[in-house]
């Protein structure tokens, strides 16, 4: 089912948004859109106003627009506000249950203050990217009953300056959830952007997982419903090129961390195979890798 999984599930085509809306009439289900934000005044306007203006605006595509502010402390909130969402600082959702700082706790927070039976995620610091992301994540879900999360996939560029390397980018994609996929859940292995902060998910399977706090938040998901209802309850959607902005690579050192708990808190610690694949893509270009994990036992055990 892994070797055929790629061609079934995989969505590249253009969703259509009336009949994304006749399908979310006819199934009544509601969309609820959270952005998880901290410190993102450059770009969450945008994000925001896009989104609000082509889904809230002018149809009903999105049932609630929420920003859940992890404590920002520039405009992020009033910005997010202007622009048209419903912004909950992320200390005042139930500070009953305690608060963690990071983004997994704000999605799992937002499922708190919202009400829809879809949640779809979208990051706030974009600065490449367009509204059919929202219009990718929720077809797959509102046209088939047997999808429970989808995940959206990008050319991922990486901007430095005047660098611009078209698809250098996902640090922490290739040198740590890649590899990690493939020891621990090698069938996760053609999932093109497994990190991706865009995707979306049935709240009725969501609510029933548990959530790291920190940026494991996505790989979770990905894995959690995987191994709950099995690889076809996965799908992928090409959102054509994504931009953000870029984390220091010693700023990514505490997401790698979280990354590989996340993991391997769902494994059998132990390496069981002698040679794993690694999947690599460029573009949709699949590149398997093979691995050699073997060990040599100790030399003076070896006679002379
Ligand atoms: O404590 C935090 C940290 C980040 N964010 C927001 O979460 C989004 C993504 O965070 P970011 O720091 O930009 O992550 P990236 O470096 O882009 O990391 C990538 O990889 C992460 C780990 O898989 C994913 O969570 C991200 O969505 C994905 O874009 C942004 O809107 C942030 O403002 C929070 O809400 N709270
Ligand atoms: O997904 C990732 O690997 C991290 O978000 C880092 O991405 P970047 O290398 O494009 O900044």
């Amino acid at each position: 089912m892994a070797d055929t999984w790629f061609d079934r599930r995989t969505f590249r085509r253009p969703w259509d948004l009336d009949g994304l809306l006749d399908a979310k009439r006819a199934t009544g289900t509601r969309v609820s859109l959270v952005i998880p934000a901290v410190n993102e005044a450059a770009t969450v306007g945008d994000v925001v106003g896009r989104i609000h203006d082509a889904f809230v605006r002018d149809s009903d595509f999105v049932d609630e627009l929420v920003v859940v502010d992890g404590g920002s402390t520039d405009d992020t909130a009033r910005i997010a506000a202007e622009a048209g969402a419903r912004v909950h600082s992320l200390a005042d959702i139930r500070p009953d249950l305690g608060h963690r700082a990071g983004k997994g706790e704000s999605i799992w927070k937002s499922q708190l203050v919202t009400t829809g039976d879809v949640l779809a995620f979208v990051d706030a610091d974009l600065t490449e990217w367009d509204t059919h992301f929202v219009t990718g994540l929720l077809g797959p879900l509102l046209t088939d009953p047997g999808v429970a999360l989808v995940k959206g996939f990008y050319e991922r560029p990486f901007r430095a300056g005047a660098a611009d390397d078209p698809q250098g980018g996902g640090r922490a994609t290739e040198l740590v959830a890649r590899p990690l996929l493939a020891l621990a859940r090698p069938h996760l292995g053609r999932v093109v952007q497994p990190l991706a902060g865009e995707w979306a998910v049935r709240r009725s399977v969501y609510e029933t997982l548990h959530v790291p706090v920190g940026y494991g938040v996505d790989l979770a998901a990905l894995i959690d419903v995987s191994d709950r209802l099995g690889l076809d309850a996965v799908a992928q959607v090409d959102l054509g090129r994504r931009a953000h902005s870029h984390q220091s690579l010693q700023d990514l050192g505490p997401m790698a961390v979280q990354l590989t708990a996340a993991v391997l808190s769902r494994s059998d610690a132990r390496v069981g195979e002698d040679r794993v694949v690694l999947h690599q893509f460029r573009g949709l270009e699949e590149i398997a890798r093979e691995v050699d994990l073997s060990e040599r036992p100790p030399a003076a055990e070896v006679a002379r």
